[in-house]
């Protein structure tokens, strides 16, 4: 029998992945670390077996300049700024009572835009919505990069096996609850495409995006109608709810998992499997890891099948959730975009990544992804090292709208892309993974699985970042000849209209919390430490009291630490090398010039 050494690298090597990669004795604790994996057996956990291919129509992507142009028409035609997400209508949503099990979920049939499958009342699970809440009473965890959730097998099995679930492969765990809304693939419909309402909070307004109202598909390109927050103030705020989304609802399954799987265990066994349940957090990606430029993408994330560790510690080869997802049905405004190369979404069953442009390919074109990502590598460094340059004098809004987001609204110049934003680096990435693959396209993005591990990245830069710079933040809008001007939402979401005013108290649609309130972004900020936290890079751990003082040389060590080496000057305000990008095409995009 193949067997897993179950204890956490905590137990075995009396410290943390973290800890340990602190101290300078790499090599022995990889050595420690690395799961003895010696046999496997076969998957018991299957694809669905039904894979039901949709129509779409043939369209080219609108260039970033004439989405620029096209936001500024708008910007100069719409004269003034609203307030947009109002009052929201009383959902009249109702949460079937009848409990979901996967296999419920797969005789109902399932898909983005949402089949009636009946939900128990989970925790998250409020009458009408279901509610974001994070992981909260479970104590307070650090999201690890997805190598170390690796070392921790109990969690990384939960993780694992969690995940299938919610995709919809977990045919060996019939009878785990996952509602409705908690389904892959309803939480990857919120980003982008289909652009309908999110099943998870059912609720029609005024200011949804309706693709047959000439309002929002006219003007060209038109409305974005997927949930997510581009180009704008609310970037980085709004991926945290997204990020604490999955982060829940993997979880949720997690706990379930972990009763099951040790059904018969010690319970000493038990109390182990229950205890890795509770503190199973979100991991991310270090795509600016120094490591990269040579090993590229851990084999984690790429390899189509992984090992797990059962209870016992017997090893278990299964389908990787993290490689691909596969369609039960593709989503509803799915179509073939033209990259360089012809993209067939409305016929992809799965999603891909650098992919070769057929109807029918063969799998993800890894090794080209490797190529791009092991070239990119010291710039996409350079880019994280460069978002912790700006000192201490700048104006609060300024700061924030120029570290935020690519479009960097405040500056006023026409036809340019901050690259060096938080965005900018993160757009990046989604085209040096993506390649004419899924997340290379906002509409398509959020159903590829890396997207997350992307994203809880981003979300510890941000995180990160606030801990340094506590003090910049967008306000009620950016200083401008005495008065403030507010940001927007230039090219609209699905529950905001072109230019919609956004700041601090403006409605992250459509994640809700606890209160059943929309999550603002005001809420999002320093959210770190309440039930989730990062490990400690760079000597810096965020969370922890530090002076000003401390702050100025956290920064400086976490300039250095990804690769900058120079005094870089405060730029809030003036131009921080900006560059040429094309809308939805980043692999054209450059990070540094
Ligand atoms: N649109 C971005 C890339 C990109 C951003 C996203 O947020 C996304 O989901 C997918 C792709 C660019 O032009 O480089």
């Amino acid at each position: 029998m193949p067997r897993f050494d179950l204890r956490s690298a905590r137990e075995r090597n009396g410290t943390s992945p973290t800890d340990a990669a602190r101290g300078d004795a790499r090599g022995r604790v990889a050595a420690v670390l690395a799961p003895p994996m010696r046999e496997s057996r076969p998957d018991t956990v299957q694809l669905p077996s039904t894979v039901a291919g949709a129509g779409g129509e043939a369209d080219g992507t609108a260039s970033a300049a004439a989405a620029r142009r096209a936001a500024r028409r708008v910007r100069r035609a719409t004269g003034f700024l609203r307030r947009l997400y109002a009052p929201f209508a009383a959902s009249s949503f109702s949460a079937p009572s009848s409990p979901a099990t996967l296999a419920d979920a797969h005789r109902h049939g399932r898909g983005a835009s949402g089949g009636a499958v009946g939900a128990a009342r989970l925790p998250n699970m409020a009458p009408d919505h279901y509610l974001i809440t994070g992981r909260t009473g479970t104590g307070v965890h650090d999201r690890l990069d997805i190598e170390d959730l690796q070392r921790e097998p109990r969690q990384f099995t939960l993780f694992v096996l969690a995940f299938l679930a919610l995709q919809g492969r977990g045919d060996a765990f019939e009878g785990l609850v996952v509602p409705p809304a908690a389904r892959f693939a309803e939480l990857a419909a919120i980003h982008g495409l289909p652009f309908t309402e999110w099943i998870g909070d059912h609720t029609s307004s005024d200011a949804d995006y309706d693709p047959k109202d000439p309002k929002d598909s006219q003007p060209f390109p038109s409305r974005f109608g997927g949930y997510c927050s581009h180009g704008s103030v609310a970037f980085p705020t709004w991926h945290r709810p997204c990020i604490m989304s999955i982060e829940q609802a993997i979880g949720d399954v997690a706990v379930q998992l972990a009763e099951r799987l040790s059904a018969n265990s010690s319970s000493e066994e038990a109390a182990q499997w229950k205890d890795a349940a509770r503190a199973l957090r979100f991991p991310f990606w270090d795509w600016a890891a120094e490591k990269v430029a040579t090993n590229g993408v851990p084999k984690v994330i790429t390899d189509e099948k992984v090992s797990i560790a059962m209870p016992g510690g017997v090893v278990k080869e299964v389908e990787n959730p993290l490689a691909y997802y596969p369609f039960d049905t593709i989503p509803e405004g799915f179509r073939d975009e033209v990259f360089d190369v012809k993209a067939y979404f409305s016929q992809w069953k799965r999603t891909f990544r650098y992919v070769q442009s057929t109807t029918q390919p063969d799998g993800n074109g890894n090794a080209s992804m490797n190529a791009e990502i092991k070239k990119r590598a010291a710039s996409i460094r350079q880019g994280v090292g460069r978002l912790f340059t700006y000192d201490d004098k700048g104006k609060p809004a300024l700061v924030w709208d120029e570290f935020s987001n690519h479009t960097t609204q405040s500056l006023r110049k026409e036809d340019y892309y901050n690259i060096n934003s938080l965005e900018g680096v993160h757009d990046g990435l989604h085209g040096f993974i993506g390649g004419n693959g899924h997340m290379s396209f906002p509409d398509y993005a959020g159903f590829d699985p890396v997207f997350y591990l992307h994203h809880c990245n981003i979300d510890r830069l941000f995180a990160l970042w606030e801990y340094v710079y506590p003090q910049y933040y967008m306000g009620k809008g950016y200083p401008s000849d005495g008065d403030t001007i507010p940001f927007t939402q230039s090219l609209g979401t699905y529950n905001l209209v072109y230019n919609a005013v956004l700041d601090g108290k403006t409605a992250l649609a459509p994640y809700r919390t606890e209160n059943s309130e929309y999550w603002t972004s005001d809420e999002t900020r320093f959210l770190d430490g309440k039930y989730y936290s990062y490990p400690e890079v760079a000597g810096v751990k965020i969370g922890r009291d530090i002076t000003d003082q401390q702050r100025i040389e956290a920064r400086k060590s976490l300039q250095k630490h990804y690769g900058v080496h120079d005094e870089v000057p405060s730029l809030a305000g003036q131009s921080r090398g900006f560059g040429a990008s094309s809308c939805r095409c980043s692999t054209r995009s450059v990070l540094l010039p």
